[in-house]
């Protein structure tokens, strides 16, 4: 990308769920609260038919459509492309938002942020997830982009709640929650969420909160783990064993994510896996109220507790 004068990073909204489950009616929320504000949309559809970019509201300043595919299998270049057109000064958004496709795997579009040359641009803010509250439980049992798709997600929009009975929905939540423990989640109508949905970190305040809870919980064919430790972890083992059996078992691990005390490090670093990258994050001091222990989730299909536990022993500070 051409480098310019250092601005303040672009925020990026990825919005992802499965296929009619609300993302368009969700972003046009979205621009009504953002009105004012140049907002960029990039949207992609799978297969041949071209974009709801018409269903987008007329707010947006700009709708970018990669109609070639899929935004996580071959559309990286045109993606990289949209990107660096955006840095322009005279293209350049205030707020990015890209709706994946229905199918899309949002960790694989996620990863493209973590690249150093965009990284110095844009800022991902947030992956949200839209589950149909009355269908998700199929399309989990049905498919692994649904999964995969809930389990990247910073926060899931459980929305259609007008579509089914409220007992259900609690439901729904549990068996979501039990996928994706980390997400921070909230009810929708056709995609009308409070303000503290966007901007709450809610997500590392629940890990904060529940740091060593030991709990394995099985849903159809994903499953969670939560691994605690009271040993600090050496930063470049840990790096090493986990970005390899990122790479190795992609198809099985879709998410790792969790705090980590690092030796010879005073602060609390949050570690994540998007896509096939691992990243860590300083979270500054730890917090007084808290213990100096890790607290890592896994989430995939097929996972052994006993190998994975075997595998972050490893990676423990002599
Ligand atoms: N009953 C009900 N219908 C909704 C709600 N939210 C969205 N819809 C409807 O569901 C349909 C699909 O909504 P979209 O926003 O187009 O969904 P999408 O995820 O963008 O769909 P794709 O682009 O096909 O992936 C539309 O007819 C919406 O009006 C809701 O909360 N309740």
């Amino acid at each position: 990308m051409n480098p310019a004068a250092p601005l303040p990073r672009i925020p990026v909204y990825l919005l992802t769920g499965f296929l009619g489950s609300g993302k368009t009616t969700f972003l046009n929320t979205l621009l009504q609260r953002w009105e004012g504000k140049r907002v960029v949309v990039i949207e992609n559809e799978f297969g041949s038919t071209s974009i709801d970019g018409a269903l987008v509201s007329a707010a947006v300043n700009q709708v970018y459509e990669l109609a070639n595919g899929c935004i996580c299998c071959s559309l990286d270049h045109e993606l990289i492309e949209v990107l660096a057109e955006l840095i322009k000064p005279e293209n350049r958004p205030d707020i990015l938002v890209i709706e994946a496709s229905g199918v899309a795997d949002p960790g694989t579009v996620g990863a493209i942020f973590k690249r150093e040359d965009v990284l110095q641009y844009f800022h991902l803010e947030k992956i949200i997830a839209l589950a149909d509250a009355e269908n998700v439980a199929d399309r989990l049992e049905e498919t692994v982009e649904a999964g995969r798709q809930l389990v990247a997600a910073d926060g899931i929009i459980i929305n259609k709640c007008d579509a089914v009975h409220p007992d259900y929905l609690v439901e729904v939540q549990q068996q979501l929650a039990r996928i994706n423990p980390i997400a921070s989640y909230v009810f929708a109508r056709y995609g009308q969420v409070p303000d503290t949905f966007l901007t709450q970190e809610v997500s590392r305040e629940r890990l904060l909160l529940q740091p060593l809870a030991e709990e394995e919980t099985h849903t159809p064919g994903l499953k969670s783990m939560v691994f605690g430790f009271k040993q600090p972890f050496d930063r470049d083992k840990l790096s090493a064993v986990l970005s390899m059996r990122l790479f190795v078992s992609y198809a099985q691990l879709y998410r790792v994510k969790g705090f980590v005390d690092i030796q010879g490090q005073p602060h609390r670093w949050l570690l994540q896996s998007t896509g096939k990258k691992l990243t860590f994050v300083d979270m500054g001091p730890w917090p007084e109220t808290l213990p100096r222990q890790s607290a890592l989730v896994f989430i995939g299909k097929g996972l052994e507790r006993l190998a994975m536990q075997r595998m972050l022993d490893q990676a423990l500070a002599e």
